[in-house]
Parts: structure tokens; sequence; C-alpha cells
């Protein structure tokens, strides 16, 4: 289940309600180096810190106050890939909208720039070696999106690019015996396509069953589906609709950072994407040093009940926030 992104325009509760008087127990800080790789805009860290929560393990917290509206970080995805229905439409790297005449083709995918070709070209490289009709139909078929992002992991993996436990630090889905059949038979089909290319044994000893299932159970509860909100952004803000007017999603994206924020019903800062998959994640309201950052994963319109279902179903979880928790 992605997450998606929701702008909300009204507070359901108020700032007391809001801030979690949680122990805080500091497990990353951010140093500038660090920092600057989540934050190309900011010339400092930016002002939050991970550490745990009470009920909902690893949170997101301010170490300062933040006003509404202000950029808190931006973040690259560690690993994206585009919708199967936009991959004529959108950069094959950064899932920019690419009109036709503007785009870069290269061996039948869309790159926006030059850039973008050269950041892609030694994993695409690798892509290109195997056949990769079987795995692709049968993803295609079932209507699954996840397995296209770990093939390019495991692409980026053998070209060097990424390190084969990169996404290791991110929570694991829960996983129902139905579910690892189902990924056992994609697995067979992913190793088998780079088995029958001619990349040495060496590069591939990494792509074990365990492996692929522990990346995709990653994937499937920190990914975020992305919706482009383009030059609209600055209209929603000040006209505060209840809800992003999102164009059809792009693609998926699992990044590190962002992955930390836990659900909120009501909350406090969200996450857009503007022309690619670059995230920014803003304020919605003014944050108090000390304030858990909270984003929706879902339509925080629907009723209480259609909420937690979805949230249950979805990511595993009984929603705590206040407004669950208040019976909203
Ligand atoms: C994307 S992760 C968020 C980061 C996570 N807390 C961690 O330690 O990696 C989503 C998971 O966080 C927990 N979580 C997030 N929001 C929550 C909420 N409102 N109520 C209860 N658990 C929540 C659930 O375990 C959920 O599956």
């Amino acid at each position: 289940m992605p997450i998606l992104p929701f702008l909300r325009s009204s507070s359901h509760l108020t700032k007391q309600n809001r801030s979690n008087t949680f122990n805080l127990f500091p497990l990353l800080s951010f140093s500038t180096t660090t920092a600057a790789a989540i934050s190309e805009q900011h010339h400092s860290p930016p002002p939050i810190r991970v550490a745990l929560t009470h009920s909902s393990g690893r949170g997101v917290f301010a170490t300062r106050p933040i006003a509404t509206g202000d950029l808190i970080h931006t973040a690259k995805p560690a690993l994206c890939h585009p919708s199967l229905s936009a991959i004529n439409s959108v950069c094959y790297s950064c899932l920019k909208k690419v009109p036709n005449s503007n785009s870069f083709q290269f061996q039948g995918v869309l790159f926006c720039s030059q850039d973008c070709k050269r950041r892609c070209n030694e994993y695409y490289d690798v892509e290109m070696k195997a056949n990769w009709t079987a795995f692709d139909d049968y993803c295609r078929n079932r209507g699954l999106k996840y397995p296209f992002m770990v093939k390019r992991l495991a692409c980026m993996v053998i070209s060097g690019v990424s390190k084969s436990d990169s996404l290791d630090i991110l929570q694991p889905a829960n996983l129902t015996s139905d579910m690892i059949l189902e990924m056992e038979e994609e697995f067979a089909l992913l190793r088998n396509a780079f088995s029958k290319t001619s990349i040495a044994d060496e590069h591939i000893a990494f792509l074990t069953k365990q492996w692929y299932i522990s990346v995709l159970a990653r994937i499937r509860i920190n990914a975020f589906r992305i919706e482009l909100v383009g030059g609209l952004y600055e209209d929603l803000l000040s006209s505060l609709v209840a809800s992003v007017e999102a164009e059809a999603a792009v693609g998926n994206a699992v990044y590190i950072l962002p992955s930390l924020y836990n659900h909120d019903c009501d909350p406090n800062a969200h996450i857009i994407w503007i022309d690619n998959a670059d995230a920014k994640i803003k304020a919605l309201c003014d944050i108090d040093e000390g304030e858990e950052l909270r984003i929706c994963y879902i339509d925080a319109s629907m009723d209480r009940d259609a909420r937690q279902e979805l949230l249950f179903q979805g990511f595993g979880f009984q929603c705590n926030c206040s407004r669950c928790l208040q019976g909203d």
C-alpha cells in the first residue's frame, strides 16, 4: 500500500492535543554531511531528529519551532520507478513528465535530460543485459508494481550505484504465506533473467530469495505513490483546499528519512512532489520544538472506521493518533 500525499486545511486538534509528550531516545541526529545529502536547500541541518515514540516505533521530531508552510527538508529517492501507465510519458530516472519533443529516447525509455540519462546509464545497462519478458508479463498480468522497483534496485546493486542493504534501515511489512509464495515466484523469474546474462556470479551473489522478500517487504510499507502537483502547488496552498487534486500517479519511490515519519489522521506536515520524484516535506501548521512530525498516509476525509480499516489492511497497524482515539 503506497503512502499517499494528503493536504489538509483544517486542524481537528488543538495544539495542546497534538503535542506528543513521549520520552525521546535519540536514534539519529544529522551531521552537516548527512544533512547535505538529504536537504540540498538547507545550509544547516534540517530541524529534525529521529527518536523512539511510545507506541509507533521510530518517529521524526522537531528540534526547534517550525512555522506553517516552512520547508522542513527535501529528500531524493533511494529508489524510484515509473508506473507502467506512465512509462511512455515520464523520465525513466526522475519521473518528471516529458513532452516527447523534449525527451531523450534511449533503448525504448524516455529521459528528461542528458543528466538523467547519464545518472541512469550504469544500472540501465545492466537491465538491458537481461530478457525481462517472463518477469514483466508475470507482474503486469497480476497488476504488481513493486517487483519492478526490486528489479531496479537489483540492477543498481549490480552496477555498484547502490548497496544491497540500502533499505535495511526501513521497517518491513508483516507478510502472509500467500504473499511469500507470490514473491517466491517473482524471485525465481528475476533470478532466472539475470542468470541467463553474462553477469558474473559474484555480482549476483546477493540476489537470494531472502534478499528479494526482505526488500519487497520494506517497499510495501514505505513506498510513496508519486503524484506531481507541478505549478498547482502555490494555488493549492493559497486556497487551502482540503485535498490535492492530484494527477494520476507517475510512479512510486522509497526514501530513507521520509519513511520514518509516522502517520496521523490530522497531520502537521505533508510531503509533496513538484515536478519530479524529489520530495519536499513541509509544515502544515506551527510546530513546537520536541513535537512529533507526522504526515497522513491516506485520504483523511474518510470516517474513522474506513481510515482504521485502510491503515490496517494497507500498513498493518491500528492508528493510535489523537483523532482516532477520540473517535473522530
Ligand atoms: C512508514 S513506517 C513509519 C516509521 C516507523 N515507525 C519506523 O520505526 O520505521 C510505518 C509504520 O509505523 C507505525 N505507525 C505509523 N503511524 C502510526 C500510527 N498513527 N499509529 C500506530 N502505528 C503507526 C506502524 O508500525 C507502521 O507500519
